[in-house]
């Protein structure tokens, strides 16, 4: 049984979820991503690390076109998802953030009821047939987030009133509930205290079984525990891609080893 779940394992996260090709973004005269190609793998999570302005959320924001929201940004390159281009002029970039879904640094809850938080998403994209429906898949993407026991008796109750830990999941209730394949996490962890941080990663590591995860850090220590490929990025550039146990213990460029050494960042 234990071995047929390995051999799973093994063949879904060899499939390719999303690939950068020659992406480079510009902000004005600004060049902050400079040729960027990558593999996105299918249940795995990748977790992107580097310096302060290396180009990380930028990076990120390309693979669900949030740069589009940015005027000076101009995005050149290749992304697909499933083979299918996601810059192509037929993609609504709605639908496109609805399979690839968005967490964001600060926990940003809706100032609406926690029920209203996560239902939103199902209700703008019609997921829901009726108010059953909307009730279970409120109730399964809480219990998804892990957040479900804490919060069912006060599903009317706003959910800016939760901790921050508990914000943070309900963010995260409120990117799975449209089913997302891909989930992207901008430092998802660092407004958390540690308890909140380590439910966080545990998360991670549950979601994982169902999407691919891409998280932007800044905590080493956090990459090699979640992530199980690490792209490392410098001045705009990505020097070093590969599994993390690699990145960490044996990387193969003097600049990725500069920085998990703490020479530079
Ligand atoms: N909206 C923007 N307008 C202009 N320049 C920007 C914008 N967003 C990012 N930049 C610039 O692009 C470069 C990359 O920034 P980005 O935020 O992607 O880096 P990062 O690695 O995520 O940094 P941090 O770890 O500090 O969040 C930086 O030089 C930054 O100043």
């Amino acid at each position: 049984m234990n071995d047929m779940r390995v051999v799973e394992r093994t063949v879904s996260n060899d499939s390719t979820k999303m690939k950068a090709e020659a992406v480079n973004v510009h902000y004005g005269t600004t060049h902050a991503l400079k040729d960027v190609s990558v593999d996105i793998r299918e249940r795995t999570v990748t977790a992107f690390i580097g310096p302060s302005g290396c180009g990380k959320s930028t990076f990120l924001r390309c693979l669900n076109r949030m740069n589009d929201t940015v005027a000076s940004a101009r995005v050149t390159g290749k992304i697909t998802l499933d083979g299918e281009d996601i810059y192509a002029r037929e993609v609504d970039p709605v639908q496109l953030r609805a399979k690839v879904g968005m967490v964001f640094q600060k926990p940003n809850p809706f100032p609406k009821p926690i029920y209203d938080n996560v239902a939103y998403g199902p209700r703008i994209h019609g997921l829901a047939r009726g108010k059953a429906e909307l009730d279970a898949l409120v109730e399964a993407s809480l219990r998804r987030a892990a957040l479900w026991d804490e919060v069912k008796d006060r599903l009317d109750s706003p959910g800016t009133g939760l901790s921050g830990g508990q914000q943070q999941r309900l963010c995260i209730a409120r990117a799975i509930a449209t089913s997302p394949e891909v989930l992207l996490m901008d430092e998802p962890c660092s407004a958390l205290d540690p308890i909140a941080t380590a439910q966080v990663e545990e998360l991670i590591d549950e979601l994982r079984s169902e999407f691919s995860v891409v998280i932007v850090t800044h905590s080493m220590q956090q990459a090699a525990r979640v992530s199980q490929k690490t792209a490392f990025f410098h001045l705009g550039v990505l020097v070093e891609f590969g599994d993390t146990g690699e990145i960490f213990t044996n990387p193969r460029d003097p600049r990725t080893e500069s920085y998990i050494s703490g020479r530079i960042g």
